[in-house]
């Protein structure tokens, strides 16, 4: 970090009000780090309803009912547990807290980004403030919230500040590791489009809690082809826990709502998601999967995880990724993304049809793309997707 960018940022590396603009600052206000009266909890417990209980074959429960760690006074997990039913209620509370927060530095950025014409300059500052400064919030307020435990952070960002140099965590298959993508569709959020705050905690390599926090898409559904809003209240706020179902709410704090996929069986009635950066992925590709299984609407095409929540709560039907040759894809850009969709009744596979593996460290291992929808159309997509690489790697071995 150099001095100008170091001189921004307030003490403790927290971004400075002024940066945040007087509205940002106020609403900051009105979410504390700390609740103002002494509560009988440490932390506000969300209002969770009481999770399903897995089948007892889903690897889900075999996973609820593993023997696990002592993590807090005993007494707490009893009143956690009792009062919700969600093992993961206090993390989730916090990482919901932290997400909110950054959400709004980033809007306060990219408002100022958008307004001052900043990305025609090429000046890259206010992008990096808002990363930085949304990382350094995120974990700050995990390290005050969920302090039990030794605290592991993967994040996108890493060796910034001390206060973020947790992000350097190269995650893996035991322990609990939060996962952060402090401004994922980084493109989108220059362009003044979709960009999300995407946190995930994995324990003992496999994610048990998502949130992605949607500063520009709709609360309630994508009424057109970019995502933006054509009216009604913009600022969603997902979050899933392992067991218990997916949810949506404002990001100015409306109650939950329980989400699931859509449940459109035939493709004919289908559409897709995709990345709006043909660089993220191919274009060409998703064109050829769609028409193999007969999907009739144009792609739409949006940045960031914000596409897992819309898939999730069934603004469209599937989800389509594939990066070019050679690309890695990082855990960060997918844990929160696909525990939203998976606890909302979806699936989320590489193109082979596998789970993903959170497990391997910061990237996921894997290089022929990501796809995700519900169960009634995973086979046909399977299969279509499959037809179609074939296709391209004949057509290519031909050149
Ligand atoms: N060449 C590439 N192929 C695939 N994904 C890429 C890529 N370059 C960057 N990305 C990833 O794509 C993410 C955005 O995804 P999407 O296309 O869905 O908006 C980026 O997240 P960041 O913006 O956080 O860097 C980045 O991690
Ligand atoms: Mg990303």
């Amino acid at each position: 970090m150099d001095m100008a960018m170091a001189a921004r940022l307030g003490p403790l590396g927290l971004p400075h009000a002024a940066l945040l603009g007087s509205s940002a600052a106020a609403s900051t206000r009105a979410l504390p780090l700390a609740p103002s009266r002494a509560p009988r909890l440490p932390y506000p417990l969300p209002h969770f309803p009481t999770c399903r209980r897995p089948s007892s074959s889903s690897s889900a429960a075999a996973y609820a009912a593993r023997p696990r760690p002592r993590r807090g006074s005993p007494r707490l997990l009893a009143v956690r547990a009792m009062a919700s039913g969600n093992p993961y209620a206090a993390e989730l509370a916090a990482a919901k807290k932290a997400v909110t927060l950054a959400a709004r530095l980033c809007q306060a950025v990219q408002q100022d980004i958008v307004h001052s014409g900043i990305q025609s300059k090429a000046d890259k500052s206010p992008v990096t403030v808002a990363d930085y400064g949304s990382q350094i919030l995120v974990s700050l307020v995990l390290k005050m919230e969920v302090s039990s435990g030794p605290f592991s952070l993967v994040a996108e960002e890493e060796g910034i500040l001390s206060a973020i140099d947790d992000g350097k965590s190269k995650g893996g298959p035991t322990g609990r590791h939060w996962v952060l993508d402090p401004i994922d569709g980084t493109k989108g959020f220059v362009r003044g489009d979709q960009y999300a705050i995407a946190l995930a905690l994995l324990d003992e390599g496999k994610v048990v809690l998502g949130v992605l926090a949607c500063p520009n898409l709709p609360l309630s559904s994508i009424s057109n082809p970019n995502g933006s809003s054509s009216g009604g209240q913009v600022g969603a706020l997902f979050s899933a826990t392992i067991g218990c179902g997916a949810e949506v709410e404002s990001l100015d704090g409306s109650p939950p709502q329980k989400i699931s996929v859509c449940s459109i069986d035939n493709p004919v009635n289908a559409s897709f998601f995709e990345s709006y950066e043909s660089a993220h992925s191919m274009h060409d590709l998703t064109g050829s999967i769609a028409e193999k299984l007969g999907v009739l609407a144009p792609p739409v095409r949006i940045d960031s995880q914000a596409k897992y929540g819309a898939l999730a709560r069934g603004d469209g039907a599937i989800y389509l990724r594939f990066p070019h040759k050679g690309y890695k894809e990082k855990i960060w850009d997918h844990a929160a993304g696909s525990i939203v969709v998976t606890e909302a009744g979806g699936i989320v596979t590489d193109a082979a049809g596998n789970d993903l593996d959170f497990s391997k460290g910061r990237f996921l291992d894997l290089d022929t793309g990501i796809i995700a929808t519900n169960k009634q159309l995973m086979p046909s997509l399977l299969k279509a997707v499959q037809d179609a690489i074939k296709e391209k790697n004949q057509a290519a071995s031909l050149l």
